[in-house]
C-alpha cells in the first residue's frame, strides 16, 4: 500500500492527538464510521446496478429496466442522506473535540510562569488558542470523515476493478499511486510556506492586541502614526507569505486537473481495447468509466485534504510548540511537599540573587532579611530598585537564581502552588477586573461567601454608596477591564477580594496609589484592621502609607541599603529612612 505513506503525514503525532480528543466521543465517532462505511458501500454498488440497467436495456425491452432504474434512484437517495448525516456528525465531532483542546490550551497557559508571558504576548496566545484550534477543528472533522472515507472508497473501487478485470485494476492502482505521490511531493514542498503564514499571523495578532490594549496611551502621546506604520509593516510581511502558500495550493489544483484527465484517457483506451476484443460488455465499459469518475471524487478531495492538512499540520506544529512549553515554576515533586502551617507566616530571604534572564543581569543581589509572623514590613526605594521583584519571588512567579525564600520557615519551592497562592494575598496598582458580576469579581467565584459579608467589606472600604447605587446590586455586571469603574474604585474592589479571602500574608504593592487622600485615609484604617493578626508587606512611594508598619526595608539598585524597626530608623537622624522622610515632608512621594 505504497500510496498510504505518500503524503508523509506524521501519523503518530496525529494519532496521539486524535486518540486524546476523540476517545471521549467514542459513540459519535463509531456512528460516523458506520455512516461513512454505508456511504462507501452504496457508492460501490451503484455502478453495478447501472451496468445491469445498461446491459438489460440493450438486450431486452424497455420495461425490463424499470426495476434496476428504481433501485438506482433509491440507492442514490439513501446515499445522499448518509452523506448529509456524516457531514453533520463530522462537524459536531470536530467542534466538540476542538473546544476541549481550546480549554486544555488555556489551562496550560494559565499554569505557566512569568517568563512565559514575557515571551508570548496576549495577542499571540489568542491566535494559538483560538485561531490555530479553529484551523484544527476542520482537521478533526476532515480526518475522520474525508480521509478515512475517501481512502476507503478508493480501496473499494480498486478492489472491484481488480475483480472485474485485473488489467484495469492494475492500471488504476498505478494511476492512483502516481496521483497521491504527486500531491504528497507538492505538499512537502509547500508546508514551510504555511508555517510561515501562521507565524506572521501570530505576530500580527500580538501587535494588534498590544495596540488595542494601549489605545489611551497611543492617543495621548500622539503615536497613532507610528502605530499605523507598525500595523502596515506587519501586513506587508504577511502578504507575500500568503501569496507563496496560495501558489502552492494552485499548483496542487492544476496537478489534479491534469492527473484526472490522464486517468480518464487511460480507462477509455484500455476499456475500448477490452471491448473490441469482446472481453467486456458496453455496460461494463460504462461501469468502469463510472468507477473512474468515482475515483476522481476522492482523489480530488484528498488533494484538498492534503492542502488543508498542510495548514492543519502548521496549526498542529504551533499548538505542539505551545504545549511543549513546560513551566519552570512547578509544584514540588511528590514526597517533597511541605505544606504551610496555620496562622500568620514569617518571611525569610536568605542570600537571594535574581534576574529576569536575557540581558537584564541581576535585578536583586545578596538579599537577606527576615520578618516575623504577624509583623508588617514596609519596602521603600526608588523606581527600579527591585521592590516588585521581591514580591514576584514571594508569590513564586519566578524562582531566585541563588538563595532561598522561606515562608513560615518552609522553602517555598516545597509548598504546593495552589496553597501558596491561597495563603498569600496581593493587591497591586494594576488591578484586573473580570467581565462578570460584582459578586464574582470580589469573591472570585467562591460561592460559600455570604452576600452580607461582601456588603460589610464594601462598606468598610468606603464602597457602600457606590454599591447601593448599582442597578442590580451584587449581580450588576462589570465589563472587562473595569470599564465604568474609576481606577480608585477598581483598586478598592481588589482590596475587597483580599479582605474576603483571609490570607496569612498580605502584600500591598502601591495598592492605594490611585485613591484620593480622604478615601486613602479610610482604606488605611480598614487595611490596618485587615492586617491585624497577619503578616504584611507594604510597598509604597508615599511614605505616610507606612505609618503603621513595624519594620522598614530600604532598597537601592537591587540590594538592601538599610533595614530595621520603623520606629528606630525614624528616630536616627542619619538613617536613610529618616532622610527620605525629611526629603518627602511636604511632598507626596519619594
Ligand atoms: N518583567 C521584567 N523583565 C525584565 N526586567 C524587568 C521586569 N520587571 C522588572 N524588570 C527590571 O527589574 C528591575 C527592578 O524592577 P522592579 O519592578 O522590581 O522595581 P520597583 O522597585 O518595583 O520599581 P517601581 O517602583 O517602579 O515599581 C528594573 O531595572 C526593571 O527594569
Amino acid at each position: 500500500m505504497a500510496f498510504l505513506s505518500i503524503p508523509k503525514v506524521p501519523v503518530l503525532r496525529y494519532y496521539k492527538l486524535l486518540r486524546t480528543y476523540l476517545a471521549a466521543l467514542r459513540w459519535p465517532v463509531l456512528a460516523l464510521c458506520a455512516l461513512v462505511a454505508l456511504n462507501i458501500g452504496l457508492q460501490l454498488i451503484n455502478p453495478q446496478v447501472l451496468r445491469v440497467l445498461i446491459d438489460t436495456g440493450l438486450s431486452s425491452s424497455a420495461a425490463g429496466i424499470a426495476g434496476p432504474a428504481l433501485l438506482f434512484a433509491g440507492l442514490a437517495l439513501v446515499q445522499l442522506l448518509a452523506t448529509i448525516s456524516a457531514d453533520y456528525a463530522g462537524e459536531w465531532i470536530g467542534w466538540t473535540a476542538a473546544n476541549r483542546l481550546r480549554a486544555d490550551l488555556l489551562e496550560h497557559c494559565l499554569m505557566q510562569d512569568g517568563s512565559f508571558f514575557q515571551a508570548h504576548p496576549a495577542g499571540e496566545l489568542i491566535e494559538r488558542i483560538d485561531g490555530d484550534v479553529r484551523g484544527l477543528s476542520g482537521f478533526f472533522a476532515m480526518l475522520t470523515v474525508s480521509l478515512c472515507g475517501n481512502l476507503g472508497l478508493i480501496a473499494g473501487v480498486l478492489a472491484v476493478l481488480f475483480y472485474e478485470n485485473s488489467w484495469m485494476g492494475a492500471a488504476m492502482t498505478l494511476f492512483v499511486a502516481a496521483a497521491l505521490l504527486t500531491f504528497g511531493r507538492i505538499r512537502e514542498w509547500t508546508l514551510p510556506f504555511w508555517v510561515r503564514v501562521g507565524e506572521a499571523g501570530a505576530d500580527f495578532y500580538a501587535c494588534l492586541g498590544d495596540q488595542l490594549s494601549h489605545t489611551e496611551d497611543t492617543r495621548s502621546s500622539g503615536a497613532e502614526a507610528y502605530a499605523l506604520y507598525k500595523f502596515r509593516r506587519m501586513l506587508r510581511q504577511w502578504f507575500p507569505r500568503h501569496m507563496q502558500a496560495g501558489f502552492g495550493f494552485s499548483l496542487m489544483w492544476a496537478a489534479s486537473v491534469v492527473i484526472l484527465g490522464l486517468g480518464t484517457v487511460l480507462v477509455l483506451a484500455l476499456g475500448t481495447y477490452l471491448w473490441t476484443g469482446d472481453s467486456i460488455t458496453v455496460g461494463t465499459l460504462y461501469m468502469m468509466l463510472f468507477y473512474m469518475g468515482l475515483l476522481a471524487g476522492p482523489i480530488d478531495q484528498i488533494r484538498d485534504l492534503i492542502g488543508n492538512l498542510q495548514r492543519a499540520e502548521a496549526h498542529l506544529e504551533r499548538i505542539g510548540g505551545l504545549l511543549a512549553e513546560v513551566p519552570i515554576i512547578r509544584d514540588p515533586e511528590p514526597g517533597e511537599e511541605a505544606p504551610l502551617g496555620e496562622g500568620p507566616l514569617s518571611v525569610d530571604f536568605r542570600g537571594v540573587r535574581f534576574g529576569y534572564g536575557g540581558e537584564s543581569g541581576s535585578v536583586l543581589s545578596d538579599l537577606t532579611f527576615s520578618l516575623q509572623a504577624g509583623q508588617s514590613l514596609g519596602i521603600v526605594g526608588r523606581t527600579g530598585s527591585g521592590k516588585t521583584s521581591v514580591i514576584r519571588l514571594l508569590l513564586r512567579l519566578y524562582d531566585p537564581a541563588e538563595g532561598t525564600v522561606l515562608l513560615g520557615g518552609t522553602d517555598i519551592r516545597r509548598v504546593p502552588l495552589a496553597q501558596l497562592r491561597e495563603r498569600v494575598g496581593l493587591v497591586t496598582q494594576e488591578v484586573r477586573i473580570l467581565s462578570g458580576s460584582v459578586r464574582d469579581n470580589v469573591t472570585f467565584f467562591a460561592s460559600h461567601i455570604p452576600d452580607e459579608r461582601i456588603v460589610e467589606v464594601l462598606d468598610q472600604l468606603g464602597l457602600g454608596d457606590w454599591y447601593r447605587a448599582l442597578p442590580s446590586g451584587l449581580d450588576t455586571e462589570i465589563r472587562a477591564q473595569g470599564e465604568g469603574l474609576s481606577a480608585g474604585e477598581a483598586q478598592l474592589l481588589a482590596l475587597a477580594r483580599i479582605f474576603l479571602r483571609n490570607p496569612s500574608l498580605v502584600i500591598l504593592d502601591e495598592a492605594s496609589s490611585r485613591l484620593d487622600p480622604s478615601t486613602e485615609e479610610k482604606v488605611q484604617q480598614a487595611t490596618n484592621r485587615l492586617l491585624q493578626g497577619r503578616t504584611a508587606i507594604v510597598i509604597a512611594h508615599r511614605l505616610n502609607t507606612l505609618r503603621g508598619v513595624d519594620r522598614i526595608l530600604v532598597m537601592d539598585g537591587g540590594r538592601i541599603a538599610e533595614q530595621g524597626s520603623r520606629q528606630a530608623l525614624t528616630e536616627q537622624p542619619g538613617s536613610r529612612y529618616s532622610r527620605l522622610l525629611r526629603q518627602t515632608s511636604g511632598k507626596e512621594t519619594i
